[in-house]
């Protein structure tokens, strides 16, 4: 019929590359009945295919219910053990990659040692006569103040340690090992990393989320991700020595410092790039290319590299075995209130071990070293076996120092859950980043921020006290609690009172400020670095997460 084919002829164009289409069109001699039965049988199919999306929506369903997808993230101030906490999900959900990684810690388990010397032998100058009070116990911050109140500094040196130009001396080796070790864990271009300065973008979206000063405005760092989230970056804690200043500076450019002063010293940091980054600086004397152990996989035979840190280490070992024991030298910590075995990165106990040549870091010792976050890592497993298996896990790990939570916010809109770590260890010590802030109390205020923060309401929330073997060995070293934080009043000062008085202080504050009051709150005691305690605390709070989180899907 002509007319039916004028009626079409645009369609009937389209069709010619469009054979789908073509084949769905309606004949062009459709009588008014072939045309009802048609539209029925469309109608029909309509409801078929209706069935079936619901059918694989609920499919859907089902596979989110076994199946989750669970975001944590690890909150709470710096060196509370947040990446300690990481590197314990790691070794528990991934440990072949664990181990893998152990090498590349060698570097910042050196660093580690070498700076807890150099602390020593600060400690010890002539003229570091007296301690900031704030300072005490406190690696990261503590420094020393010169004042030799007049007295020439071989008066104070005489009754102090006598062999401190001795060990200055045989030491002096690390000083340079030290800048050598900052220089191969830091990236060639670290210019940048060291200025991951503030500039705007996520400023404005961000702000609003904010409610107080403990949660900063962000600032996106000099690197962001594909998906506009910091990138990871690492600090390495680092002093920088100022001759005749007391003063805070910051600049990473002129290192080493030497021991043979007495000036103040400030914590200074520097930046290194993203964990990959770093672990392949460190690549164990990159002129020889060790080769891998095709047993292990890990890499083996640096220590035939003449040039591997491990050598200077290793001359030195004897020297750094004397100082630390030896008598005159613990007497002055004491006196200083310088703690060191409390420290971050503590490996004095094991100088021998640590500086063999073919030294390889122990799980442990991996555990314990310390690199400082900047920026956010994110690791992801998931679990083979168990209840929660083939549970997709993301686990985020930011920095905590203060000039880092800003990076904190745009993690908030889809977690799930948040562990926050609360070290009450530091009752005593003070912020490295601002040494008139009490560490604890900025804990309190930093939990208090989170806990009362309108968007994380149904998020779960664990709290980790963290730090309770350094708390145990501090009440039984004779710190009182009371000294530094008068409303413990004259409750005795022993380690479950002490813990006791910890847990109703951080569970009333989420009582008095969280905007739901039906979230359950779970509170752990954590000494992160245990690996058999945390790994069972770890399965428990992953049953917990789990199951607040189906709650909060509504799917139980
Ligand atoms: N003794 C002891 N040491 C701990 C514990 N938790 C963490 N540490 C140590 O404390 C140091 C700091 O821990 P990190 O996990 O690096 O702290 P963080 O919270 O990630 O710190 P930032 O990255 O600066 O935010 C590390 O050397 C840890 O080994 C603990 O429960 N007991
Ligand atoms: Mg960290």
């Amino acid at each position: 019929m002509p007319k039916a084919k004028l009626e079409h002829p645009p369609a009937r164009r389209r069709t010619l590359s469009d054979p789908l289409a073509a084949a769905l069109l309606p004949p062009l001699d459709e009588s008014p009945v072939e045309r009802e039965t048609r539209l029925k049988r469309e109608i029909d199919a309509k409801k078929v295919s209706d069935s079936i999306d619901e059918m694989l929506r609920q499919e859907r369903n089902e596979r989110k219910k076994s199946k989750p997808e669970v975001n944590v993230l690890l909150l709470g101030q710096s060196e509370s053990g947040k990446s300690t906490t990481l590197k314990q999900f790691q070794l528990l959900h991934s440990p072949s990659a664990f181990s893998a990684e152990r090498i590349a810690w060698r570097a910042v388990i050196y660093l580690n040692l070498v700076r807890s010397i150099r602390r020593i032998l600060e400690a010890l100058t002539p003229e570091a006569d007296t301690l900031d009070d704030h300072d005490d116990g406190d690696f990261e911050t503590a420094s020393v103040i010169i004042s030799s109140n007049g007295r020439p500094p071989s008066a104070i040196l005489g009754g102090r340690v006598s062999n401190y130009e001795t060990y200055r001396h045989r030491l002096e080796p690390l000083v340079d090992l030290e800048e050598r070790l900052i220089r191969l864990l830091a990236a060639p271009d670290e210019d940048e990393a060291t200025h991951l300065g503030p500039s705007r973008p996520m400023w404005e979206q961000y702000a609003a989320l904010y409610n107080n000063e403990n949660l900063a405005p962000p600032i996106r760092s000099a690197s962001t991700t594909h998906n506009g989230r910091p990138a990871p970056t690492i600090m390495i804690p680092q002093k920088r020595q100022t001759p005749n200043s007391g003063n805070v500076r910051s600049s990473s450019v002129t290192y080493p410092p030497t021991y043979t002063n007495g000036a103040s010293f400030k914590g200074k940091e520097i930046a290194v790039h993203t964990s990959t980054n770093w672990k392949k600086a460190f690549q164990l004397g990159s002129k020889s290319k060790s080769p891998k152990s095709a047993h292990t996989g890990e890499i083996e035979g640096w220590w035939e590299d003449p040039d591997d840190p491990v050598h200077t280490l290793n001359a030195c070992a004897q020297t750094m075995q004397e100082l630390w024991r030896d008598p005159q030298v613990r007497t002055c910590l004491d006196e200083k209130r310088l703690r060191l075995e409390e420290s971050s990165g503590f490996y004095l106990d094991e100088i021998p071990r640590i500086t063999a040549k073919k030294y390889i870091p122990t799980d442990a010792d991996v555990l314990k070293a310390r690199l400082k976050t900047m920026g956010v890592v994110e690791h992801t497993f998931s679990i083979s076996s168990g209840t929660n298996r083939g549970v997709q896990w993301r686990i985020y790990d930011v920095g905590g120092a203060r000039n880092q939570r800003q990076a904190w916010a745009p993690y908030f809109e889809d977690v799930n859950a948040i562990i926050f770590l609360a070290p009450i260890s530091a009752f005593d010590q003070v912020l490295s980043e601002d040494p008139r802030v009490n560490r604890l109390e900025d804990s309190l205020l930093l939990w208090k921020s989170v806990v009362s923060n309108k968007l994380l309401s149904n998020v779960n929330i664990v709290l980790f006290l963290n730090k309770c073997d350094l708390l145990q060995a501090k009440l039984e070293a004779g710190v009182r609690l009371n000294h530094h934080m008068i409303s413990y009043g004259d409750r005795p000062n022993d380690y479950d009172s002490v813990s006791k008085y910890f847990r109703n202080k951080f569970g009333v504050i989420h009582q008095s400020y969280t905007p739901n009051k039906e979230r359950e709150l779970y509170i752990h005691f954590t000494s992160v670095t245990d690996t058999r305690r945390t790994h069972t605390i770890i399965s428990t709070v992953r049953d917990i997460i789990i199951k607040g989180n189906l709650r909060n899907m509504r799917l139980v």
